[in-house]
């Protein structure tokens, strides 16, 4: 197993790269690319910890290097957020960081598994997508924004809220990845039941939890450790799916366009990624308003990112 991490001197790419290190089968590959002269540093930081993960770094004129014989890409490459902007703000710079990456992954790796880390992902994923159409190279099943912060924040806040064990909550988020497009179905929590006035307070509160970070790191940028387990976790579901075991987990992928083209979803993975689209089940009618609202917002971020690449 080849993992490829772009954007790996960051801080996401280095708290990632260190639960890689640590969480990825034995005889596995960790190939470390950014345009930071740090790079090959972190590498050979990460490679003096004792396990079978062969570490390498690549710098800014080897991407190429970094992606030949990749099964999995993971891309937290870009600018992060201060105070006071949306993840919207970011596009116009990050957007041309994910086309070269995008190209790289094109000419380099063009069957990996692609995760997109780099905000803002409703817009980001897409520009992967349409720059892999052009390559005549597009297969959804293997495109992914990676959503699981949400997820994973939706958990640790459920647990905190109803006393419970944090390690047996699931809690399901559909929609996007910015502000209201995030949408998770407290109905369908088992174990748990909240009054309205907790939906209405826990739904903002987990489509916020960014913003919290940003705020409360006062300009020294967004999530980057909660960020690393996340992509850490969804990188092992897509590794478990590559070895043939049947996982179900959320992403932000093209499904079948019920909703948006893009849509986090729940999702089957396998040896060549998406394997099912699955439906996400029931909303309450709370829900179903909030995702009607959100739909808009989600479509126009989408056709941002096809457009950019149209222009
Ligand atoms: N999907 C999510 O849930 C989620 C969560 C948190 C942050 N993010 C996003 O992830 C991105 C990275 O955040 P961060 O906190 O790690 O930022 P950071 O500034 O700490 O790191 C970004 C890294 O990207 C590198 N980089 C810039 N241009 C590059 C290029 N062309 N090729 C390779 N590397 C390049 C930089 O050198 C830097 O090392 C941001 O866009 C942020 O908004 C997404
Ligand atoms: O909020 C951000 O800008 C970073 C990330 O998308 C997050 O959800 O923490």
């Amino acid at each position: 197993m080849k993992v490829a991490v772009l954007g790996a001197a960051g801080g996401i790419g280095q708290a990632l790269s260190l639960l890689l290190k640590t969480q990825l089968p034995a005889g596995s590959e960790l190939s470390l690319y950014d345009v930071a002269p740090v790079v090959p540093g972190v590498a050979v930081d990460l490679s003096h910890i004792p396990t079978d993960v062969k570490v390498a770094g690549f710098g800014r004129d080897d991407l190429n290097g970094a992606l030949t014989g990749a099964d999995i890409v993971l891309i937290p490459a870009g600018m992060p957020r201060k105070p006071g902007m949306d993840r919207a703000d970011l596009f116009n710079v990050n957007a041309g960081i994910i086309k070269v990456l995008a190209e790289g992954i094109v000419a380099s790796c063009p069957k990996a598994l692609v995760g997109v880390i780099t905000n803002p992902v409703n817009g980001t994923v897409p520009i992967v997508a349409e720059v892999f159409k052009k390559a005549g190279t597009y297969d959804a099943a293997r495109l992914f924004g990676v959503t699981t912060l949400d997820v994973i924040r939706s958990e640790a806040f459920v647990a905190e809220l109803k006393g419970l064990d944090v390690a047996t909550v699931k809690v399901p988020v559909i929609g996007g990845h910015s502000g209201t497009t995030i949408l998770p179905l407290l109905s369908q929590v088992e174990g748990a039941t909240f009054s309205d006035e907790e939906v209405a307070a826990l739904t903002p509160r987990i489509q916020n939890a960014g913003t919290e970070v940003v705020e409360a790191k006062a300009g020294g940028g967004s999530a980057t450790l909660s960020m690393g387990a996340a992509a850490a976790r969804f990188c092992m579901s897509l590794v478990k799916g590559l070895q043939g075991e049947d996982v179900v987990d959320y992403a932000y992928v093209e499904g079948n366009g019920a909703d948006a083209q893009f849509f986090a979803q729940p999702v089957r993975l396998g040896v060549n990624g998406v394997s099912e689209i699955l439906p996400y089940g029931e909303l309450s009618a709370f829900e179903q308003k909030a995702k009607e609202d959100m739909l808009a917002t989600l479509k126009k971020d989408i056709q941002e990112g096809v457009d950019f690449m149209a222009s």
